[in-house]
C-alpha cells in the first residue's frame, strides 16, 4: 500500500511532541506508510497572553487542525484529549486513543516541596479554573495568579520569580522532558484531573476507513473506555477546559470507577460524586455522575461561570 498520512498539528513543543510520537508509532507498526507533519499556526497561539474564553472560548486550538482535515489538507490531528471539544464537524470522528501518561497535575516550585509547604499568602500560577477551586478549598489563603502559555513558557515565568509554585499537567512535562521539575505529583484526592488528561487522540475523516485500519496499532482499549467515561461526563455538563469541572476514571478489573467534582473557582464549594459500573456502560457512568453533580447544584455553578465568560 502507497500510502501517505499527513499529520496537522500545532507549532508549540508539547504538540510537536505528540504529533511524532504518532509519527513513529505509525512508522513502526506500518513500514510501508509515508507519515509527514503539517505545522499549522492557529489563533489561540498567536494570542497566548489573552484569557482563552476571550478570545474564542473552547475547542479554539482543534478549530483551525480540523479545517485542515475538511479541506484535505492533513488526514489526521494529534490532540490531548483534556483540549478536544464534545462533538465533532460533520465528516470527522475520534478514531483512536493512545495509552494514557500520567494523568496528575504536578506542583512545579523552585523553593517549596509540596502544596502544604508553601507559606501562608504564597502566590500560585495556573489559569485553570478546575486547579483554582481545588487549591483554593484546601488553602484559602493563597493566592491564584494568572499564567498561561505553553509548557516552556510557564516553567520561564516560575523560574522568572513570578510565582512560589504552578501547577501543571504531568504528563506534558513528562513528554517534554522536564519531569524532574515535578516536585510533588499531586494525587487525584488533591487535584482530580480533567477530563481525558494525559491522554492523546487521534481525529480523522470518518470516509477514511483505511486510514481507521492503519490507526488501530495504537488505539489503548483500557484508556480508551476511561476517557469515554470521562468524556460523557463532561459533556452531559456542557464542559470544556475552561471550566471548574474535574473528572477521572480507572479501570478495576471489568469494572469502571468515575470520579467526578464540580467546584466554585473560589473554592468555597467543592460538589464530589462517584459510582462504578461495568466497562461497556462507560458512558451511562458519565452520565449518572454528572446527574448527581447537578442534583447537588453544578448546574447553578456552571451558569455562572458561563455568564461571566459570556460578558468577557
Ligand atoms: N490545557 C493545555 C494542555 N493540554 C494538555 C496539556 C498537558 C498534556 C495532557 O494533558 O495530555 C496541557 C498543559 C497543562 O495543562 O499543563
Amino acid at each position: 500500500m502507497s500510502r501517505e498520512i499527513r499529520i496537522a498539528t500545532r507549532k508549540s513543543a508539547l504538540a510537536l511532541w505528540q504529533a511524532e510520537y504518532v509519527k513513529a508509532r505509525l512508522e513502526a507498526a506500518h513500514p510501508e506508510v509515508r507519515v509527514s507533519l503539517v505545522p499549522m499556526v492557529s489563533r489561540g497561539d498567536k494570542l497566548l497572553d489573552a484569557p482563552l474564553a476571550k478570545i474564542g472560548g473552547k475547542g479554539l486550538f482543534v478549530k483551525e487542525l480540523e479545517t485542515a482535515l475538511l479541506e484535505n489538507e492533513a488526514d489526521i490531528a494529534v490532540h490531548s484529549m483534556k483540549d478536544v471539544p464534545m462533538e465533532f464537524p460533520e465528516g470527522l470522528g475520534l478514531y483512536c486513543i493512545c495509552e494514557r501518561e500520567d494523568p496528575r497535575d504536578a506542583f512545579v516550585s523552585n523553593r517549596y516541596e509540596n502544596l502544604a509547604a508553601l507559606p501562608a499568602g504564597a502566590v500560585v500560577g495556573t489559569s485553570s479554573l478546575r486547579r483554582q477551586a481545588q487549591l483554593l478549598a484546601r488553602r484559602p489563603d493563597l493566592k491564584i495568579q494568572f499564567l498561561r502559555g505553553n509548557v516552556n513558557t510557564r516553567l520561564a515565568k516560575l523560574d522568572a520569580g513570578e510565582y512560589d509554585a504552578i501547577i501543571l499537567a504531568a504528563a506534558g512535562l513528562i513528554r517534554l522532558g522536564f519531569g524532574e521539575r515535578i516536585r510533588a505529583s499531586m494525587g487525584v484526592e488533591e487535584s482530580l484531573p480533567a477530563g481525558g488528561q494525559g491522554a492523546v487522540g487521534i481525529e480523522c475523516r470518518t470516509s477514511d476507513t483505511e486510514l481507521h485500519q492503519l490507526l488501530q496499532c495504537m488505539n489503548d482499549a483500557d484508556t480508551a473506555v476511561r476517557v469515554s467515561a470521562e468524556r460523557a461526563l463532561n459533556r452531559h455538563l456542557n464542559g470544556g477546559c475552561q471550566v471548574p469541572i474535574a473528572c477521572y476514571a480507572v479501570l478495576e478489573n471489568d469494572e469502571l470507577w468515575l470520579r467526578g467534582l464540580v467546584g466554585q473557582p473560589d473554592g468555597s464549594q467543592l460538589l464530589r460524586a462517584e459510582g462504578r459500573a461495568p466497562a461497556a456502560e462507560a458512558q451511562a457512568l458519565g452520565v449518572r455522575i454528572a446527574e448527581d453533580l447537578l442534583a447537588q447544584g453544578a448546574g447553578k455553578i456552571l451558569a455562572d461561570i458561563y455568564g461571566e465568560a459570556g460578558k468577557a
